[in-house]
């Protein structure tokens, strides 16, 4: 068994704010022993607009977010080597857009993975916001094959993708043991599904799912706010760990790899999906 660490952030408009919060996770998740820290969705910041969220991104080198971060995992690379996963923005598109993207850093900070969101969150979401994630951010292209970890095999998605189950399948057919959804859902769909998504994606695919959060008020008019409730469920969908409050800020669970083999092999969905398939 190995051991994970799920954080919850409140990002700010400000890179350096939350580089520094992003630092002091790391610190504390590798304190604990843990192999590997999960941030959420768009840690370096959050924006209250397409235009001030297109105004704000930073390449990876120029970033004062991934500066903090990368300088809090050489202070701890001696002693409590750690991986970190976080979500950030990149401009692209000669800064029309951004890619909403996934890294996953080694120890010493260096990418050894990189994930680009595919599906937008173009919604007027019932009893909340309308939000049009395409005006600023270019989709990805192409859901990649799983990388290896110190905890697993690991396949990357990030928040609005949870809702497309073929994301998540096409993830475990190529591998995955452990999903990862970084979000920064709305209170009033997180109310309505996050739980229910975060565990259906476990079920389905037989996976561990690691949900890292954004939870809270991202600006002080209170323009954009999280749902958080940052989350992981074992392959039988029991919810391992969440974070109950909005400070609840580090959560950890055990990823056991031998009790996933258990059950995928008392209940084999992939080896009892018929061929040729049925769906034509
Ligand atoms: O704006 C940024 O900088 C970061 N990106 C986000 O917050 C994205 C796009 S607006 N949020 C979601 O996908 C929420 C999905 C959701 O809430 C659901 O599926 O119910």
């Amino acid at each position: 068994m190995v051991l994970a660490a799920v954080g919850q952030m409140r990002s700010t408009a400000s890179l350096r704010a939350n580089g520094e919060f992003a630092a002091q996770l790391i610190k504390r998740a590798a304190l604990k022993g843990a192999k590997a820290l999960f941030l959420p969705e768009a840690s370096d910041y959050i924006a209250k607009s397409a235009a001030e969220t297109v105004e704000l991104a930073k390449a990876v080198e120029d970033s004062p977010f991934m500066a903090a971060i990368r300088k809090a995992l050489a202070a701890v690379a001696e002693s409590t080597p750690i991986y970190v996963s976080v979500g950030v923005h990149e401009p692209c598109d000669g800064g029309q857009r951004v890619k909403n993207t996934l890294l996953w850093l080694d120890p010493q900070g260096m990418i050894v993975h990189m994930y680009q969101k595919i599906h937008l969150f173009d919604v007027d979401v019932a009893n909340g916001p309308i939000l049009r994630e395409s005006r600023s951010v270019e989709p990805g292209k192409t859901v990649l094959p799983p990388f290896e970890s110190p905890i697993g095999q690991i396949g990357s998605g990030i928040c609005y993708d949870i809702r497309f189950p073929e994301h998540g399948q096409y993830l475990r057919s190529q591998g995955a043991q452990i999903l990862l959804y970084p979000s920064a859902f709305t209170v009033s769909t997180g109310k309505a599904h996050w739980h229910l998504l975060s565990r259906a994606r476990a079920v389905d695919n037989q996976c561990y799912v690691i949900n890292a959060a954004q939870a809270g008020k991202h600006d002080a008019e209170g323009t954009r706010e999280s749902y958080g409730h940052a989350i992981v469920v074992d392959p039988w969908g029991t919810v391992v760990a969440e974070a109950q409050t909005e400070s609840d800020d580090l959560i950890f669970a055990e990823i056991d790899l031998e009790k996933l083999a258990g059950v995928r092999m008392k209940m084999p969905l992939e080896d009892q999906r018929p061929e040729p398939s049925p769906y034509k």
